[in-house]
């Protein structure tokens, strides 16, 4: 990496503005998995014992610029408290006399972790009188944040411009293992691509169709696919405004001989619960008072042997809403396949497809787990990540 790192600065007694990425995953005000929180720990700890004082700062979710109760970063505090084993002031703001009130008392060596960068509308518009109100709070600029570095915001880019910055451990680790998979791939090479937010990956596709030999789609983004080739899919995930984009999609596929996975068949619901009836329908027979949450049976082979025969896999995104035992069954066999698929180098993206991957005790067996989801599939494709571009050259 050409990037200086936090090895590369003196930090004793300086105040370090450092940018994590402590957007985990949450269910009723508790954490469900706290993998991002550990990835960073390296680099607090480095900061701290070379005694610096820790000014930390996340966003948490996409409150939009207003403060939503749900989404203050109190229990990643306290958590991160436990996992340090040192107290870790939380403020109610993340600039301003509160957090310098914090900072004077502060020696060095502790850790304050500021409040969800996101409740401010500069945020997220990399308004420069807010990246000034955090530079103003510190001496150095550490970026650790590699899950939000594709953001070009107050937080991840404006700021980097008005302090030394430099990059964190987690930022380099990801840059360079997800870089030396990508110089020159190992193929068959095939991206899988899940999750729910149909308006981000979707166009993230359109790139790797330049790049991958199989492109695999499930989750709740195939539904848009399955509605392009002209199948009703009940009350499933849909994006309308994507289904030409979606077509387009499976055409330039066919151009470029990408061999372009979408399911046969799907595991339908008629509730969204444990509870529900399901059964497996093919893609042309979905009911139209049903949903369609995870992949089936026919579908989970064809994508296994996919796998089975990659010698470098991406994964983004479950294939079906594996938090509901019922409905895991596409996710589990995927991260199965990865597990059992020796020969193939594999990484995965995203919180949530970490997270399952964790769930199912398959993480040890996987070649990289990247703690970022569109980040690591904007690093992919070769786009420039902002966060990153913003730190000093070496
Ligand atoms: N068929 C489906 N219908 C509705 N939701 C689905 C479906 N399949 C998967 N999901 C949901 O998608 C969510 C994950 O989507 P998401 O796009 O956030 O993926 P991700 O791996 O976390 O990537 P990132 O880190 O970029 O957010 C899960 O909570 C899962 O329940
Ligand atoms: O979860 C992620 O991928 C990162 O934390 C970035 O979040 P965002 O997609 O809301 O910018």
């Amino acid at each position: 990496m050409n990037k200086k790192t936090v090895r590369d600065i003196d930090v004793n007694g300086k105040v370090v503005f450092c940018r994590v990425d402590f957007n985990v995953p949450m269910e009723n005000g508790e954490i469900t998995d706290d993998t991002r929180i550990r990835a960073a720990l390296p680099t607090i700890q480095y900061l701290t014992e070379q005694g610096a004082k820790v000014l930390l700062a996340s966003h948490l979710g996409r409150p939009k610029g207003q403060v939503v109760e749900e989404l203050r970063l109190n229990p990643v505090a306290q958590r991160l408290s436990n996992l340090l084993g040192k107290e870790v002031v939380k403020t109610d703001e993340a600039y301003g006399e509160e957090v310098k009130k914090a900072l004077t008392g502060l020696e060095n060596g502790n850790v304050i972790l500021l409040e969800n960068v996101r409740f401010y509308p500069g945020e997220e518009k990399n308004d420069p009188e807010l990246a000034q109100k955090f530079a103003e709070l510190a001496d150095v600029y550490v970026n650790d944040a590699f899950g939000a570095a594709h953001r070009a915001h107050a937080s991840t880019e404006g700021v980097a411009k008005l302090l030394p910055a430099v990059a964190g451990f987690l930022m380099e680790k990801e840059l360079d293992v997800l870089g030396k998979a990508l110089s020159n791939p190992e193929r068959p090479f095939t991206a899988i691509i899940g999750g729910a937010k149909v308006k981000d990956k979707i166009d993230v596709i359109n790139n790797l169709l330049d790049k991958v030999d199989n492109l695999i789609i499930g989750g709740g983004l195939g539904y848009t696919f399955i509605k392009a080739l002209g199948y009703d899919v009940g009350k499933s995930l849909l994006e309308e405004d994507k289904i030409e984009t979606a077509k387009s999609f499976m055409e330039k596929a066919k151009e470029k001989g990408v061999n372009f996975l979408i399911p046969e068949d799907i595991l339908v619901a008629d509730d969204f619960s444990n509870d529900a009836n399901t059964k497996v329908v093919g893609i042309d027979s979905i009911p139209s008072d049903w949903e369609g949450l995870d992949i089936g049976t026919k579908t989970i082979e064809k994508y296994q042997n996919t796998i089975k025969n990659s010698k470098l896999v991406i994964w983004n995104g479950p294939m079906g809403v594996f938090e509901i035992d019922a409905f895991s069954k596409g996710t589990r066999s995927i991260a199965e396949a990865l597990a059992e698929a020796n020969d193939t180098y594999s990484v995965i993206g995203g919180g949530d497809s970490a997270a399952a991957v964790e769930k199912f005790g398959y993480a040890d067996q996987m070649s990289h787990i990247s703690t970022g989801g569109g980040a690591s599939l904007e690093f992919m494709e070769g786009k420039e990540l902002p966060g990153v571009t913003a730190l000093n050259d070496k």
